[in-house]
């Protein structure tokens, strides 16, 4: 561990992923880096170069990579991860977290989000705020889940895929890779093929 985290993207997310860090305590500097020029300081935190400049912080400062679009996340962190920068994950102190849960490399877990026993989060994933994962999930790689995503007992969800805001998960269900979930939305049965799914119950809206 070092004494700076480098935070890569300054946006929204960045600001929210800054402020766990920041609660985390346990950094003496974070800065940011972001492709955008025009943006010097976000949150109060200064902007010190841009992505690429990553790499020259090598043994000097842990790396969080904070960009919302999965496959951009994950094309950079596994650049970094590659490179043997030092990726964390991030978890916000009121985030409660059961026995036996295993959390991968560059994911974030946010405030008031609950995750209970035995579930397992892969590397790069985005658990938003006060969303609920209750036991023995398991999140692929890079997936992103909404804020007040409800997921049930032993839900699946594939590699890159995004649950939309406030969408449901019934239990023993199993969601593909690379599938989007809308807003709102209530998955009862297994999606089992990439897509944008939407409504109650889901249906696929993309074909
Ligand atoms: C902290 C954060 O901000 S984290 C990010 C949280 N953001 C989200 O969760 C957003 C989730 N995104 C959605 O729900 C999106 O609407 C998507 C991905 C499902 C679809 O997006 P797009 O492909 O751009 O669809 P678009 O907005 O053009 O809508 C197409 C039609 O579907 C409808 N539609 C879109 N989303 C939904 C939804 N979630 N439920 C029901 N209907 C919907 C629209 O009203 C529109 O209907 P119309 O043709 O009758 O006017």
């Amino acid at each position: 561990m070092n004494d700076k985290l480098i935070i890569i993207g300054a946006s929204g997310h960045g600001k929210v992923v800054a402020n766990i860090a920041i609660k985390m305590n346990k950094w003496q500097s974070i800065a940011f880096l972001d492709d955008d020029k025009s943006i010097k300081t976000s949150m109060g935190l200064e902007v010190i170069g841009k992505t690429t400049d990553a790499f020259t912080y090598k043994d000097e400062a842990d790396l969080f990579v904070a960009i919302g679009s999965n496959a951009t996340r994950e094309k950079i962190q596994e650049k970094l991860i590659a490179e043997g920068l030092n990726v964390v994950s991030l978890i916000h102190p009121s985030a409660v977290i059961g026995t036996d849960v295993e959390l991968g490399l560059g994911s974030v877990v946010m405030a008031g989000v609950v995750i209970n026993s035995s579930s397992r989060i892969g590397k790069g994933c985005i658990i938003n705020t006060s969303s609920n994962l209750d036991h023995d999930n398991v999140l692929e790689d890079y997936v992103h889940i909404s804020p007040s995503v409800g997921l049930a007992g032993t839900v699946r969800v594939g590699k890159g895929s995004w649950l939309g805001i406030g969408s449901i998960v019934s239990n023993n269900v199993n969601i593909s890779s690379g599938c989007k979930v809308g807003a709102g939305a209530v998955v009862v049965k297994d999606i089992t093929e990439p897509g944008t799914y939407i409504g109650v119950p889901v249906r696929r809206v993309d074909r």
